[in-house]
């Protein structure tokens, strides 16, 4: 536990003042021991509330050890086209690996608020390096109760220059150890889309950039008023997602329906789920699926997203593989960073992003 900030916060601009241009984050608000919400994380109350949870209804967990067997394959290919959403066990990422990045995640919250807000979109000396709290503070109507540390990879040599040494090494490793299993959930999943074979081209198009991602949540005074992320999809291809023991993940049911499916943590597991990019690239096969995070009023969460992506400059549409026999395109053709910068410049709103995309007649 950090030693208590003895500060007294007593309006809103003091707040974002604490939080945002001083660096301390919502941990340290929470660190602080306030003992309600600031308003400004007051969420409207249909963010808020998830009428139904389905504690019948979970997401696949798809053991991964016979990793070429037919009946693996199917399982990951009908998860992503039902759920977008499953775990995998016995992945073959060292579990090793997994507890380091954990660790160094503490390790980077951890700094002093004057460190890291080196990292901010204000003093970082690269935009691919950027420490933040809530999604895009200047466009939500309420924020969220995160804070978080963005990388986006160029090089070993770039990462070694520009990312904080406390947690460099750790996510270089996990990004390295998860390549394999990226590689092979793709050439399953392209398969069933009767893509055979993942040329030069195709490859750069699914992974050829890829974004990491850690994730502070928190203990919050008021959990039931706040979210730690809101409704949103992932626009990446594919993600991966390494959380905690704590839970709090929740995944869309039923399209339209407020249905919501809790991702339970398991030991050693991976979360696993489709992107925008991809449900793009498959013209609508595989479903990149709303999720949101709960705040938490009796434990800090952690998460370590890999967001694997096509890269800025790539042209997505439907893969031509998919339109083969026929089929209607529903999406166009997009520059992949004009839709991840349509995605980051508006507060977030559950699977609309796609829509940008979407051919309308
Ligand atoms: C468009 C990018 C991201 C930035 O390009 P840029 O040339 O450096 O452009 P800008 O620096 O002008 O950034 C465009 C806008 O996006 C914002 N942005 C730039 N990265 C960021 C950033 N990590 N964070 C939050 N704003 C940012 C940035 O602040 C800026 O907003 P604004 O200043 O209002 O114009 C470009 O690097 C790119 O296309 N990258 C492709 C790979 C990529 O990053 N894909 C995104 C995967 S991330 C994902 O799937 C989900 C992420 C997610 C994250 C949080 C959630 O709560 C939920 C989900
Ligand atoms: O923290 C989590 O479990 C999920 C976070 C998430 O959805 C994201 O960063 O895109
Ligand atoms: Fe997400």
């Amino acid at each position: 536990m950090a030693p208590a900030i003895s500060i007294s916060l007593n309006d809103s601009s003091d707040v974002t003042d604490f939080v945002i241009k001083q660096g301390h984050g919502v941990k340290g608000l929470s660190e602080m021991g306030i003992k309600s919400l600031p308003e400004q994380y007051i969420q409207p109350l249909e963010e808020r509330l998830m009428t139904r949870i389905e504690p019948q209804e979970s997401i696949p967990v798809i053991d991964m050890s016979k990793w070429g067997d037919a009946q693996v394959a199917n399982s990951i290919c009908d998860a992503a086209e039902k759920w977008g959403f499953f775990q995998v066990v016995n992945h073959g990422v060292p579990l090793q690996v997994l507890d380091d990045v954990k660790k160094a995640t503490y390790g980077f919250f951890g700094l002093p608020a004057a460190e890291k807000i080196k990292y901010s979109k204000e003093n970082s000396s690269s935009n691919n390096v950027r420490f933040g709290t809530s999604f895009t503070p200047q466009v939500e109507k309420a924020l969220e109760w995160k804070d978080y540390l963005s990388l986006f990879y160029v090089s070993d040599e770039e990462a070694a220059a520009l990312w904080p040494p406390v947690c460099k090494d750790q996510i270089l490793e996990y990004m390295k150890s998860s390549k394999f299993l990226i590689d092979h959930l793709l050439q399953v999943l392209m398969k069933r889309l009767n893509v055979n074979q993942i040329d030069e081209t195709k490859q750069s198009l699914l992974t050829g950039s890829v974004r990491t991602n850690i994730n502070y949540y928190p203990i919050c005074p008021n959990p039931e008023l706040t979210v730690g992320v809101g409704r949103h999809s992932d626009v990446s291809t594919l993600t991966v997602l390494l959380q905690d023991n704590v839970g709090g993940l929740y995944v869309r049911g039923k399209e339209g329906e407020d249905s919501w499916i809790h991702v339970p943590p398991i030991n050693g597991a991976i979360v696993i789920n489709i992107g925008d990019a991809l449900q793009i690239m498959s013209n609508g096969r595989y479903r990149s699926v709303e999720h949101r995070v709960t705040a938490n009023g009796s434990s800090n969460r952690i998460s370590v997203p890999i967001f694997v992506n096509p890269r800025p400059q790539d042209m997505i549409g439907p893969l031509p593989e998919t339109l083969a026999n026929g089929e209607k395109p529903i999406y166009k053709q997009v520059l992949y960073s004009d839709y991840v910068k349509h995605f980051f410049r508006k507060a977030h709103d559950g699977k609309n992003t796609v829509d940008f995309a979407k051919i309308t007649t």
